[in-house]
């Protein structure tokens, strides 16, 4: 785990004029979008408006259709899938809305997990995912199946395991989704308590405007496009 000393307003990640077609509909329009260091950043928007097609293309599960996606000096949008799958084990983090761990493996061995598969030695990478785990106060629940954790207790592991090869960006798409509000509060903040730990920027997609107002920035996407100028936290 290392200290983040990234200055706050540098671009880590960016969009420019992203647009992506599912056969007829442009889920995108040609949207602009920047991740800066550091950051949560919110994006909201009304269902089918293109929040998670945005996620995706930034984070390099899509290509997008047109526009450029720049993540430091490379061009995410022209990476072959191969290079794109490698940049997203490595750079990325993800947290779902639900928290996808493997059934059949310890909380501790979700974690250990993609650092195992990205070549880190053993003991390594399960002295990481402990650490991780005790951070997100799951310290003595690292022997526990995924269902014997509660849906918070588990979005805690995601973000364990979401955290632990120290990515640059996290995306997290309705994390707290499956969540009660206070349940869900909590795994905001954890989540971005652990990004700021590192110095990681998060992009969060969700429906909740409360969860959104209590981010450092917020974008609203209406039909494709960002609706700059917008006021993406009222009501
Ligand atoms: N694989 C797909 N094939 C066809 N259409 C798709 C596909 N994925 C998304 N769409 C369409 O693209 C538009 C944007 O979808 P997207 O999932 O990005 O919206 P969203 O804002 O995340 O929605 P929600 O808040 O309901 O999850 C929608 O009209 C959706 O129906």
């Amino acid at each position: 785990m290392q200290q983040g000393h990234i200055p706050a307003s540098r671009t880590v990640l960016a969009g420019h004029g992203l647009a992506k077609q599912y056969g007829e509909h442009w889920a995108l329009g040609g949207a602009d979008i920047e991740v800066r260091a550091g950051e949560v950043l919110a994006i909201v928007g009304p269902s089918g408006s293109g929040k998670t097609t945005m996620l995706h293309v930034l984070a390099g599960i899509l290509r997008p259709d047109r526009g450029e996606v720049v993540f430091g000096a490379r061009r995410v949008d022209q990476l072959s899938e191969t290079k794109r799958s490698e940049l997203r084990r490595h750079e990325f983090g993800f947290v779902f809305q639900q928290g996808m761990l493997v059934g059949e493996l310890t909380a501790e061995e979700n974690v250990a997990l993609p650092l195992l598969l990205g070549g880190t030695d053993r003991r390594t990478a399960t002295g990481t995912a402990r650490e991780w785990l005790a951070a997100l106060g799951l310290g003595g629940m690292e022997q526990r199946l995924p269902g014997q954790l509660s849906g918070g207790q588990a979005q805690r592991v995601a973000i364990a395991r979401a955290m632990a090869h120290d990515p640059k960006v996290i995306f997290a798409d309705e994390p707290t989704g499956a969540l009660d509000t206070r349940t869900g509060e909590a795994t905001m903040r954890a989540l971005a308590d652990s990004a700021s730990r590192t110095g990681a920027a998060v992009v969060v997609v969700t429906h909740d405007r409360e969860l959104a107002a209590r981010c450092s920035r917020v974008v609203e996407i209406r039909d494709g496009l960002i609706a700059t100028g917008a006021p993406a936290v009222a009501g």
